[in-house]
């Protein structure tokens, strides 16, 4: 409801004054988890006319090649990271946050974006900072279910933050929040509206599909848990194991598949599984709740992240959408018990799948969408 008076008075809004064109740079990076949310963003202003956008993300090859494929230009610059602890690379990180800082400002003066989406990750700090010294309108998203570090800095800086959902945000009550969910990339969309799909060639006609995905880069624990268990897991269906691109193991089997990455099959994959086991990206249950999928979910822990999969989990294990299992006490069989219980008990599955649903929220696109040209137009009518 309360995201339905928002949508309208921004559509309004914009009927009032939407007039002229928009460039919108983009900038975040890191995992495509920073990625693939403002690529959704980008799909859906496409369509509008005299639309023009550029990219500022980190050298890294993988990133600039994603968004090199809609056709974005993509500005590289150089890459800090804002560690809590000591290290010496700390100092070099310093050296290098100010250099992509004047980077940035060189690139956003050449461009003259009427406004950027920040998407975070720590490569977005610099062009934020560059553009509030330019007056340029910035709009931040956070993905997960708490803020990170990049959004807590950019958010001084930004004229609105999309959040993910109401809770989790207390920390950034005092700035101007918006509840947008997280974008999602269209194939994946449509594809969960449609009433039927094909089942994949390699599945049975009655034969459970369990989806393994491991997040942008694989998830070593669950690796070794579904190589573990592999003997057992295929008795119970057939096993597509995404997982990432520096642990693929080429185990022959049958009724298992692995592949380091999953690309244009992916909306295939979710519509059929019958159970998806998870890392919890945000944007991985964004999708996961969009097509109802019932999952097991393994975050990634505190000990190598911030928690923000943590936070994630706990978050769709409070609304009964999902079955957790945390990776600190998590063993083999545990994790094999509970594959049991979700593939075996469909009743379960359908309440998870109910209350995934619940959590989906597939206009999340469009309302950022809504949210960037209403801040560039109040900008520019001086509102
Ligand atoms: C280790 C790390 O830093 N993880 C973070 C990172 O995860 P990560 O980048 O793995 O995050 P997400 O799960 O949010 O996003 C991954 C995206 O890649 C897509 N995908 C993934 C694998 C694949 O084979 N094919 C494919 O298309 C997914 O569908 C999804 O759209 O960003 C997330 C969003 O801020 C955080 O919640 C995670 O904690």
């Amino acid at each position: 409801m309360v995201y339905q008076i928002d949508t309208i008075i921004l559509e309004q809004l914009l009927l009032l004054c939407y007039s002229e064109a928009m460039v919108v740079c983009y900038t975040g990076g890191g995992t495509l988890g920073h990625i693939f949310p403002a690529l959704a963003v980008h799909e859906e202003l496409a369509c509008s006319p005299d639309y023009q956008a550029f990219w500022i993300g980190r050298e890294e090859a993988s990133e600039k090649e994603v968004v090199g494929r809609y056709g974005i230009p993509f500005f590289a610059i150089r890459w800090g990271k804002l560690r809590r602890y000591w290290s010496l690379r700390n100092f070099l990180d310093i050296g290098n946050i100010i250099i992509a800082f004047f980077q940035a400002l060189h690139i956003l003066r050449v461009q003259k974006p009427d406004v950027i989406f920040s998407k975070g990750g720590f490569v977005s700090v610099p062009p934020v900072l560059a553009a509030a010294v330019l007056h340029i309108p910035v709009v931040s998203h956070e993905s997960d279910a708490t803020p990170g570090l990049a959004t807590r800095i950019n958010a001084k800086y930004s004229q609105c933050i999309c959040v993910p959902f109401h809770e989790g945000f207390t920390a950034l009550k005092k700035y101007n929040l918006v509840v947008t969910g997280n974008p999602i990339r269209r194939s994946l969309v449509l594809a969960s509206q449609q009433e039927s799909m094909q089942r994949p060639a390699f599945l049975g006609l009655s034969e459970p599909l369990i989806l393994v995905l491991g997040g942008s880069s694989g998830s070593a624990q669950i690796n070794l848990l579904v190589r573990e268990t592999l003997a057992s897991l295929t008795e119970m269906g057939y096993v597509y194991h995404q997982c990432g691109a520096n642990d693929v193991q080429h185990l022959v089997h049958d009724r298992y598949q692995e592949v380091s990455f999953i690309d244009e099959a992916l909306p295939l994959l979710l519509k059929n599984a019958t159970v998806v086991v998870s890392r919890a990206g945000a944007n991985t249950l964004a999708e996961l709740a969009l097509f109802g999928c019932p999952s097991l979910l393994i975050p990634l822990g505190g000990a190598s992240s911030r928690g923000d999969q943590i936070d994630n989990a706990r978050l769709f294990e409070r609304k009964e959408a999902a079955m957790v299992l945390y990776p600190d006490t998590l063993d083999a069989k545990q994790f094999l018990e509970s594959v049991s219980l979700l593939v075996g008990d469909e009743e379960f599955r359908e309440r998870l799948r109910g209350n995934m649903k619940k959590l989906a929220y597939g206009t999340s696109a469009h309302h950022i969408a809504t949210v960037l040209k209403t801040v560039k137009e109040s900008t520019c009518n001086g509102v």
